[in-house]
């Protein structure tokens, strides 16, 4: 099996199987390993089948298919090919390898689904170009109604190994696991896909090792070997205000909580200082509740600037429970600290007007700045950027206004406006839950104040909140967040807490 960071867009996987062809490896051979690697799993997932159906479709998915049926009859289980397409209809490698099948191939509308143990989905694959229709809709169809355990050959049939979603309204095969090759696709990791997809496995069919490296691939799974080279290390002569003085602005005194949801979670993630800015009766209520988190007095926008001007800030949040002010705040912010996070209200205030955003984050392009808007957010903020997946989505704001950009859900995309992108698949159900995104929005400020670039710090951020979610388990909080996120960091930097 691979572990591996990269996820290979179609385009780029059929570029690595032009590459892997050229260095020497017959694509024939590797069909072979694909359709060896899904007999394989097929009967480690299930060793007590029997009988198998394998959907076999027109291109070289199907190809997988055929040599997958041979594999699983050379050990003895009785294999049915439905075919889509006539097998005389097949060209290239998948010809080849349906003219080595010399066991039963019947038309798809005559296969019977509910009478076999396993079926293996080999209709279409990185290939798919149109949504499922006619006799290939129906048989995913029926597939899936047959209620029999489906093995999908690289992705599961209807799905778009780019895109994480079916096609149009096109039917899609819900597999229980999935083999793919090489690389997983974004579209394995992206939502639906990643539900529709069950197990995934990656086998490696024999592409040599330098291949995938040359693609220049900039899309990851969100995995600490992404960013762990720069995660912030306490060094032992460190001093508070070098591990980075981070500044969370709070809204009115009747909407505190968010902004000390962000304070805990840039502190314990290591931020060396910690500051809440606000009126005074807000600061007030926040007093009750902080000890080492230190308050600082700022009415407005203007009030801001003299506290940015008065001292170095290494990151500012601003947005959660901002309210009034929150668009002058984060022109404050990003004009005055060395890094800013932007969430929540911000994206409402800026709601249609991204490019006047950008337009204040361009101003001082050295400086990183986040923006962790959700769904909701971003669509209030980007309403003209409703193409592709959520990927293409989160990688064009970026480009525009020139942030990392963590379009958040349970398969949040931070994308980085050089191009680079990571989709995290850790974080648990549990984590949608009132005021996860402002603990979010603190961790990122907390790893950006230590002087985490801005795309490790969002995906550093995005990947502690889903394990420390996880690690809290049923009935977590908000607030428990910043509490459980130590251990998780104390994982990462390999240190047990109690040594
Ligand atoms: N060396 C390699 O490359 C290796 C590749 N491998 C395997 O190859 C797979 C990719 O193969 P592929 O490119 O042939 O595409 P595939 O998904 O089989 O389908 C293409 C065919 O389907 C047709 N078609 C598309 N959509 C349709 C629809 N909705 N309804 C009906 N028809 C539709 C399409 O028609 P067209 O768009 O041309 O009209 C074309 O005829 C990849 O997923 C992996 O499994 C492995 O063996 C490892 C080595
Ligand atoms: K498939």
């Amino acid at each position: 099996m691979v572990m591996s960071l990269e996820l290979l867009a179609c385009a780029e996987m059929t570029e690595a199987d032009r590459r892997a062809v050229a260095a020497g490896v017959s694509g024939a051979a590797l069909m072979e390993a694909a359709g060896a690697a899904v007999a394989r799993r097929a009967r480690e997932l299930w060793p007590a089948a029997r009988r198998i159906l394998v959907l076999a479709g027109p291109g070289a998915n199907g190809g997988d298919g055929y040599v997958a049926a041979r594999r699983l009859a050379e050990r003895g289980l009785a294999v049915t090919v439905a075919a889509l397409v006539p097998p005389e209809r097949l060209s290239g490698d998948a010809a080849f390898m349906a003219s080595r099948w010399s066991g039963a191939v019947t038309p798809i509308a005559d296969a019977d689904f509910g009478a076999a143990d396993v079926i293996v989905d080999a209709l279409f694959g990185a290939g798919l170009s149109r949504p499922l229709e006619g006799a290939a809709a129906d048989a995913a169809e029926r597939a899936n109604a047959s209620r029999t355990p489906i093995l999908a050959v690289d992705v599961p049939s209807g799905l778009h190994g780019d895109l994480g979603a079916p096609l149009g309204r096109g039917p899609v095969v819900r597999a229980a696991a999935t083999v793919t090759f090489v690389r997983p696709k974004p579209g394995h990791v992206l939502l639906p896909g990643r539900t529709l997809c069950g197990a995934l496995t990656v086998a490696d069919i024999g592409t040599p090792e330098a291949v995938v490296p040359s693609l220049g691939v900039a899309t990851f799974r969100n995995r600490p070997a992404l960013w762990s080279g720069a995660l912030p290390r306490p060094a032992t002569d460190g001093h508070k205000y070098r591990r980075g003085h981070a500044l969370v602005w709070s809204g009115p005194e009747f909407m505190t909580g968010a902004a000390r949801l962000s304070a805990f979670a840039a502190a314990r993630v290591g931020a060396g200082a910690v500051t809440i800015a606000g009126a005074p009766a807000a600061l007030r209520v926040h007093a009750a509740h902080v000890s080492a988190i230190m308050l600082a007095e700022a009415v407005d926008a203007d009030g801001l600037e003299k506290l940015f001007g008065a001292r170095r800030f290494a990151s500012a949040v601003v947005g959660p429970g901002a309210g009034p002010g929150v668009e002058a705040a984060a022109r404050a912010a990003l004009d005055g600290a060395e890094s800013a996070v932007l969430d929540a209200d911000v994206f409402t205030a800026f709601a249609g007007r991204p490019d006047e955003l950008a337009a204040a984050i361009r101003r001082a392009p050295a400086r990183p700045v986040v923006l962790t808007p959700h769904e909701g957010e971003f669509a209030r903020l980007f309403p003209d950027l409703t193409d592709g997946s959520k990927l293409d989505r989160a990688r064009a704001a970026a480009s525009r206004t020139g942030a990392v950009v963590a379009l958040k859900g349970a398969d949040t995309v931070v994308a980085a406006p050089d191009g680079r992108a990571a989709i995290a698949d850790n974080a648990p159900p549990t984590l949608a839950t009132a005021g996860a995104g402002d603990v979010l929005a603190g961790f990122c400020a907390g790893l950006l104040a230590q002087g985490m670039p801005a795309f490790e710090a969002a995906a550093a951020a995005v990947w502690i909140h889903g394990e420390a979610a996880a690690g809290f388990g049923p009935g977590l909080i908000a607030d428990d967040l910043p509490h459980v996120a130590p251990a998780v960091l104390a994982r990462l930097l390999g240190a047990p807490k109690d040594s």
